[in-house]
C-alpha cells in the first residue's frame, strides 16, 4: 500500500487532505462523463457540487466511492491509492432519494444500526460502544423518539434524517451528499442545511453536497465546485454568485434569489 505522507505541490499534509483526484478521466460508451478533473477535498471542508442535469456530478461522488474506475487519473483517498484503501467506512454517502425507502419494513433503529456495520464488520456482534454510537447518530438527527416507527410510516424530512443518521452511525470523517434535500419542503430544506453546517462545524464531519439549490446554500457552504465534465469553478460561493459564473455554467442567464434572515426567521417560526 503507497501511503503518501505529504503534498508537495502544496505544502500540506495528506492528513488534512481526504481526498485527492489527479487528471481524473471517465467514459460511458465512449463518451467522457469527466474529463481531467483535479480537486482536493480537505479537512473541515464543506463543498457544494453544482452543475446541470448530466454534468457528471453523481458520477464523480461515485469515483470518490470507489464505485466507479476512472478510464485515466488517480484518486487518493486519506493518502492512500483508492484501489488500496481499506477504510470505506470513514467515507458516508447519502445517495439520491435515499430517504425514500420504499416498502421497506424495517424500523429506523434498524436502518440506522445497518449504517453501523460498515464500521463494526458484518460477522461481529454489536457490543456496548456500536449501540452508543448509534444512539449518539439518532440524537444528533433528533430522531430518538422515533426509533420503533417503521421507517415507511414516516415525513419525507424525517427519512431524510434517517439517511443521514445510517450514514453517521459508522462515524464518517466525510460525509458525501447527493441531491439530499430533494422533496424537502423550504422550512425543512432550512432545517438540513442548518443540520449539516453543525456537524461540519461542531463535529467536524467534512461534507461535500450535490445540489441544484445554490440559493439555498450559498450561506452556508464555504466552497462551490461548479462542473461541467470539467471543473469550470473553484471558490467561495460569493465569487460563484458575483462574477456570472452560474450563467457560464448552466449556458443562460441565472438569477438566485438571496432568502432573507426575515424570510429565514419566518419559517424557522412555522416550525415550532
Ligand atoms: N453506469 C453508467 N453507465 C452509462 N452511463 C452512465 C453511467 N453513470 C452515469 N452515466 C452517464 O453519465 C452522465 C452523467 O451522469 P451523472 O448522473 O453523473 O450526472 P449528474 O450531474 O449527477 O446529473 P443530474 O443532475 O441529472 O443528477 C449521464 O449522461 C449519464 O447517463
Amino acid at each position: 500500500m503507497r501511503q503518501l505522507k505529504s503534498d508537495p505541490r502544496e505544502g500540506l499534509s495528506m492528513a488534512d487532505t481526504l481526498v485527492s483526484l489527479d487528471g481524473v478521466n471517465i467514459s460511458f460508451n465512449g463518451s467522457n462523463v469527466l474529463e481531467d478533473v483535479h480537486l482536493r477535498i480537505r479537512r473541515g471542508d464543506f463543498m457544494a457540487i453544482l452543475g446541470p442535469n448530466g454534468a457528471g456530478k453523481t458520477t464523480l461522488l461515485k469515483v470518490i466511492l470507489g464505485l466507479y474506475k476512472p478510464t485515466a487519473g488517480t484518486v487518493r483517498l486519506f493518502g492512500v491509492e483508492s484501489a488500496h484503501f481499506r477504510e470505506r467506512y470513514r467515507i458516508g454517502y447519502v445517495p439520491q432519494k435515499a430517504g425514500s425507502f420504499g416498502d421497506f419494513p424495517a424500523t429506523v433503529w434498524e436502518v440506522v444500526a445497518a449504517g453501523r456495520i460498515a464500521r463494526a464488520g458484518l460477522w461481529r456482534r454489536f457490543d456496548r460502544s456500536d449501540r452508543e454510537k448509534i444512539k449518539e447518530a439518532l440524537a444528533v438527527l433528533g430522531i430518538e423518539n422515533l426509533v420503533r416507527r417503521p421507517v415507511r410510516a414516516l415525513s419525507g424530512g424525517q427519512r431524510q434524517r434517517v439517511a443521514i443518521a445510517r450514514a453517521l452511525a459508522a462515524e464518517p470523517e466525510l460525509l458525501l451528499l447527493d441531491e439530499a434535500a430533494e422533496g424537502l419542503d423550504v422550512a425543512s430544506e432550512e432545517a438540513f442545511y442548518g443540520l449539516l453546517e453543525r456537524l461540519n462545524r461542531e463535529r467536524g464531519v467534512s461534507i461535500v453536497l450535490v445540489t441544484h439549490d445554490i440559493g439555498a446554500v450559498s450561506r452556508r457552504v464555504k466552497k462551490v465546485i461548479c462542473l461541467n465534465r470539467r471543473i469550470v469553478f473553484a471558490g467561495p460561493p460569493q465569487e460563484c454568485l458575483e462574477n456570472g459564473k452560474l450563467s457560464l455554467l448552466y449556458g443562460m442567464p441565472v438569477f438566485v434569489p438571496a432568502r432573507t434572515e426575515r424570510q429565514i426567521r419566518k419559517m424557522s417560526g412555522r416550525r415550532r
